[in-house]
């Protein structure tokens, strides 16, 4: 099971919190699948009012480590802030750090990302970067004190599952000791089991259970799927091959006549 920060976290599962049609709903995810942590926008659990401080009790109440995010931030500054909040709000050091470049792809913003990243660690925080596949920029967030990468598998809300599993792959390889998790983009459950196969540590997912017809249902399934591809990586899958190969032997074989 993954390891983040020193942390041992129960399953390779990790949901979001947002756009369940109801806190129940909510909390029924989380039970049937066994998600390992829950990870919550402060902006939302900051909410004026009563609600904000009901939905606060409730993530605290799911007993998963809570990894707050920084969504919806475009700014190093914002993102910072924002982050500073979270710690005091849930008392915890780590941040999922999310500095978004576009606004329509959502893309990371590479450069603030390194940036927001290299303050907050220095300040104490345990940086979790929402980035690319791009393994440049994953040595610079290990320089600026990250511990985990979280690459996207594609776009946040798309659904598409992995975009590019070559340059994933590559990702794993170059880095092979730091714990990464696949985070957005991810609309099934194959999905998450390939990126279990490729030798990623954990997924991070939300629209895809939160806006499922049945989000507990689709919960188990991406869980169960998560346990699958985690025990195919483990048991050293067969190299693909261009040439057909027999199956069966050829030797020893019953003559008809
Ligand atoms: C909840 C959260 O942190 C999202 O920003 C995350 O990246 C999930 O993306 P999907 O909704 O595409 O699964």
């Amino acid at each position: 099971m993954p390891v983040f920060y020193g942390t041992d976290i129960a399953s390779s599962l990790m949901l979001g919190t947002a756009q369940y049609p109801s806190p129940k709903v909510l909390a029924d995810a989380f039970r049937r699948s066994g998600a390992g942590v829950a990870t919550v926008s402060l902006r939302r659990e900051s909410a004026a009012g009563g609600a904000g401080r009901a939905f606060g009790d409730l993530i605290r109440g799911l007993g998963v480590p809570v990894l707050p995010n920084t969504a919806g931030c475009h700014s190093v500054r914002d993102a910072v802030t924002t982050a500073h909040m979270a710690r005091e709000v849930f008392g915890t050091d780590w941040i999922k750090l999310e500095v978004i470049g576009h606004p329509d792809t959502l893309q990371p913003d590479p450069f603030g990302l390194v940036e927001a990243a290299r303050i907050l660690a220095a300040d104490g925080f345990k940086v979790f970067p929402y980035t690319t596949e791009d393994g440049v920029l994953a040595g610079r967030l290990l320089d600026a004190g990250c511990r985990v990468l979280m690459p996207w598998g594609a776009p946040i809300g798309t659904g598409r599952g992995l975009a590019n599993p070559y340059a994933l792959r590559t990702l794993r390889a170059q880095f092979p000791d730091v714990p990464m998790v696949i985070d957005a983009g991810l609309g099934l459950p194959s999905h998450a089991a390939q990126a279990m196969e490729l030798g990623f540590d954990a997924v991070l997912l939300n629209t895809a259970v939160a806006k499922a017809g049945d989000p507990a249902a689709m919960a188990e399934a991406f869980a169960l799927a998560v346990r699958a591809g985690r025990l195919a990586h483990g048991a050293d899958p067969m190299e693909p091959r261009d040439m057909a190969a027999p199956s069966t032997p050829v030797l020893g074989l019953a003559v008809l006549e």
